[in-house]
């Protein structure tokens, strides 16, 4: 997961573009940019860091223009801390293009010496967003054949980079002088929506709260498949241009990933978590006994609401016991399993008087190295808790993730390959209740009859693309770097008995 935005307006989008990108910055804390242009010149800055590390005012001064693109980056391909691969990207053939992902390709290796014997073009990094960016122009270029642009080659070749591309991708590019282009992969995994100002201008964006947070009002979301060609001028074609699209979000957008105020695909992110809630406070009945919890304490941030819901529904108090410090970013995006295991300590305090002589449950939204709920677990014993149960609103992730979340191998999981029981004494809890796969399904699923299915691979180890082998898997792992010191060696990261774990 990334965080994108695209805008064409009738006056200069720098900071507009700039006001979007914080509010998707839970999307991405490694690196930020943003391109505007201005009579067919690109302005671009790039850098690692967050947005607001990022833009000091003079570099915000040198983006003029009224359309633009931003991103921020959370790396799962590539090299983690490379400044060249921030994005967005940049070509200058057949047109200048530049350009903005969200998604992860499962097909980049081969797409990347495809490109170097076949279409001749040269890619720089190790990003699968560079990759992608060259099999557009490439397409674009056969499309057009030397002439200019035209909406329908757009469209034409959209189409050809469904056929060659295979993985997750919501993509915006600029195409100077001539418009916003915006698709969405032909299971539609990670998000993208269009907006309009009050003016009649355009935003696109990975969140609806990019839009909102900015006046524009969420018209729909750009649909699996389908391309969406904005002009210079804000109106705006589209076309379906996959022989076969299914709308597969990824379910981890509604666990965790997505700001809770944001709809996606029609679901509001907030009312799937609340259900959430409310199928596991069926797990937990029939596991715990309610009379023998005394208060329901959340995991700050993201599993707030379903904490509440089920601490209703269970009819128990509902208490905050942790205190986050607010200057610390989402632990489970950060890259290195030594910087994730830090920051828990200094992201979360317990506040000692909600713990001392209570059973306590601690819900949290999702438990997936374990580092944040063995550390949690550990702190509640700390402040004097007799008993201290956990549940996860999501069910037990078993499997990588190759669609653009950072779960890149089954060894750092804590639930590969051990019962819930196991788990249990892994993080030291007295009681672990985990929602099931069905439940959680049902629950965000409910929301919205229209969803196909869910890209729920790293609970269930089911692909939506259907074509991820082991095979794969590693050498999608080969392909990265940086992430961790330890990259190649990944039992460094596996619980209980990683050193740095
Ligand atoms: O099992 P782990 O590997 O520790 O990962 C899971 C934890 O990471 C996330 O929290 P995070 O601090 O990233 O963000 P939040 O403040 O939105 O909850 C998530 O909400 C869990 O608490
Ligand atoms: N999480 C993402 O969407 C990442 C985009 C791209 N794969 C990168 O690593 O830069
Ligand atoms: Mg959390």
């Amino acid at each position: 997961m990334c965080g994108i935005v695209g805008v064409v307006s009738t006056s200069p989008v720098n900071q507009l573009i700039y006001d979007a990108l914080l509010l998707l910055q839970h999307r991405g804390q490694d690196a930020a940019g943003i391109v505007t242009q201005l009579e067919r010149k690109f302005y671009m800055h790039k850098a690692k860091g967050m947005v607001r590390d990022t833009f000091r005012t003079r570099n915000m001064r040198a983006l003029p223009g009224n359309i633009g693109l931003g991103q921020v980056r959370y790396p799962t391909a590539g090299n983690a801390h490379s400044e060249e691969e921030a994005q967005p990207f940049y070509v200058n053939a057949p047109f200048g293009i530049v350009m903005v992902h969200n998604g992860n390709l499962t097909n980049a290796k081969q797409l990347r010496a495809e490109l170097a014997d076949t279409d001749h073009r040269h890619t720089n990094t190790d990003s699968d967003s560079e990759v992608l960016l060259n099999v557009l122009a490439h397409e674009l270029a056969r499309a057009t054949s030397g002439a200019p642009l035209k909406t329908v080659d757009v469209f034409k070749a959209v189409r050809a980079v469904h056929k060659r591309v295979k993985g997750s991708y919501a993509v915006i590019a600029l195409i100077a002088g001539y418009g916003l282009l915006a698709f969405r992969d032909p299971y539609g995994i990670r998000p993208l929506c269009l907006g309009r100002g009050a003016d009649g201008s355009v935003m696109l964006g990975s969140e609806s709260v990019a839009l909102e947070g900015n006046l524009y009002t969420l018209e729909r979301d750009i649909a699996p498949g389908e391309a969406v060609f904005v002009g210079t001028d804000g109106s705006v074609q589209t076309e379906q241009c996959a022989d076969k699209a299914e709308l597969h979000p990824c379910i981890f957008e509604y666990v965790y990933l997505a700001r809770p105020d944001s709809v996606m695909d029609g679901i509001s992110v907030y009312q799937a978590r609340l259900n959430l809630g409310e199928s596991l406070a069926k797990r937990v009945i029939s596991t715990v006994p309610p009379n023998e919890i005394d208060v329901i304490i959340p995991i700050p941030e993201s599993s707030r609401p379903s904490a509440m819901q089920l601490a209703q529904l269970l009819g128990l108090p509902y208490r905050e016991g942790f205190v986050k410090n607010r200057y610390v970013g989402r632990t489970f995006i950060m890259p290195g399993q030594g910087a994730r295991k830090k920051s828990v300590r200094q992201k979360l305090n317990a506040i000692s008087s909600e713990f001392k002589g209570r059973n306590v449950l601690l819900v949290d939204d999702s438990i997936v190295r374990g580092t944040t709920s063995k550390e949690i677990v550990q702190m509640a014993r700390d402040a004097g808790a007799s008993k201290v149960y956990l549940a996860s609103a999501a069910p037990p992730v078993r499997f990588p993730n190759v669609y653009g979340i950072d779960m890149p191998t089954k060894s750092e999981l804590v639930a590969h390959d051990r019962t819930v029981e196991e788990i249990r004494q892994v993080i030291g809890c007295d009681a672990l209740i985990y929602q099931d796969v069905d439940g959680m399904k049902k629950a965000i699923g409910a929301l919205n009859p229209a969803v196909n299915g869910f890209e729920a691979s790293c609970f269930d180890g089911v692909y939506v693309t259907g074509d991820i082998s082991e095979g794969d898997i590693a050498a999608l792992n080969a392909g990265r770097t940086g992430a961790e010191e330890g990259d190649a060696d990944t039992s460094r990261l596996s619980l209980p008995n990683a050193q740095d774990a």
